[in-house]
């Protein structure tokens, strides 16, 4: 499979193609993204492995995968909870909050307590944007993370990793290699550094735009939204 990495800027550009070019919008992305992470848990951690899911939701469209995510394990009989320090003001991340309440899923305040009662974990933090040292609340969250043996899977890249040189050297997230990532369209140059399960979603790109981007769309089976890669796999 010749599948290759997008930088940051090319996964940022991607995505702004998706929804110009290749008119979708951002909720729509948004959804067939938190999807396939739920498609993500349920592989991994199936509902009897135990329902109790912990997603660490970041500021951005990351944490707005993470949000999807919680819905639709909430319909597969999961019991997510959320942690959601930083509420931006924007509609769409309102109503992905609101559609949450609305099904009884509580919001916690402290990750790290919260974190002790947790069977399995979505770090859904930050993505592609991401850059410099993790700012407050969240070196806490990611530092939690990576000292638990709660089984965590990070959406897109593990959250405080250098989207393209992967975990810092020192300091927060340094120690922390999540068990399972969902790599959203295409992996990011970090995949290299990565040693756990790693996934891939976005079955929704056109075969124009993926050819644009120098990627191929991966096999997909039957009704997934996600397809297992191993970064041997990849062209690196
Ligand atoms: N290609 C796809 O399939 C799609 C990807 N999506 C997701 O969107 C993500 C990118 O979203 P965004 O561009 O909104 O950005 P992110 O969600 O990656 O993060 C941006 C947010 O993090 C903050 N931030 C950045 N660096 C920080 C630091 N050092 N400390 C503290 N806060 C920091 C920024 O202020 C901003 O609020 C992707 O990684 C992916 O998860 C989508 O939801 C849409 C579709
Ligand atoms: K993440």
């Amino acid at each position: 499979m010749a599948l290759k990495t997008l930088s940051a800027k090319a996964a940022a550009a991607l995505d702004k193609e998706l929804m110009s070019t290749g008119a979708f919008s951002l909720d729509q992305l948004m959804e067939l993204a938190g999807l396939s992470v739920s498609q993500v848990v349920y592989r991994v951690h199936p509902v009897n492995k135990g329902r109790r899911v912990l997603v660490a939701v970041g500021p951005g469209n990351n944490g707005g995968d993470g949000l999807v995510a919680a819905r639709h394990l909430r319909h597969y009989g999961y019991q997510p909870s959320i942690y959601y320090p930083k509420r931006p003001k924007n509609g769409l991340y309102q109503r992905l909050a609101k559609q949450l309440e609305d099904l009884d899923v509580p919001f916690v305040d402290d990750f790290p307590t919260a974190l002790q009662s947790a069977d399995h974990v979505i770090d859904a933090i930050f993505g592609f944007s991401f850059s410099g040292e993790v700012r407050e609340p969240f070196p806490a969250v990611i530092h939690a993370m990576a000292e638990s043996k709660i089984p965590v899977t990070s959406v897109d890249a593990p959250s405080s990793w250098d989207i393209e040189e992967g975990p810092p050297k020192s300091g927060v997230g340094s120690n922390f290699h999540p068990d399972f990532l969902i790599s959203l369209t295409a992996p990011k140059p970090l995949i290299k550094h990565f040693k756990g399960r790693h996934f891939i979603g976005g079955r929704f790109v056109a075969p124009g735009i993926a050819k644009k981007y120098g990627f191929d769309v991966p096999a997909y089976e039957g009704v997934d939204q996600i397809v297992e890669v191993g970064p041997e796999e990849l062209k690196l």
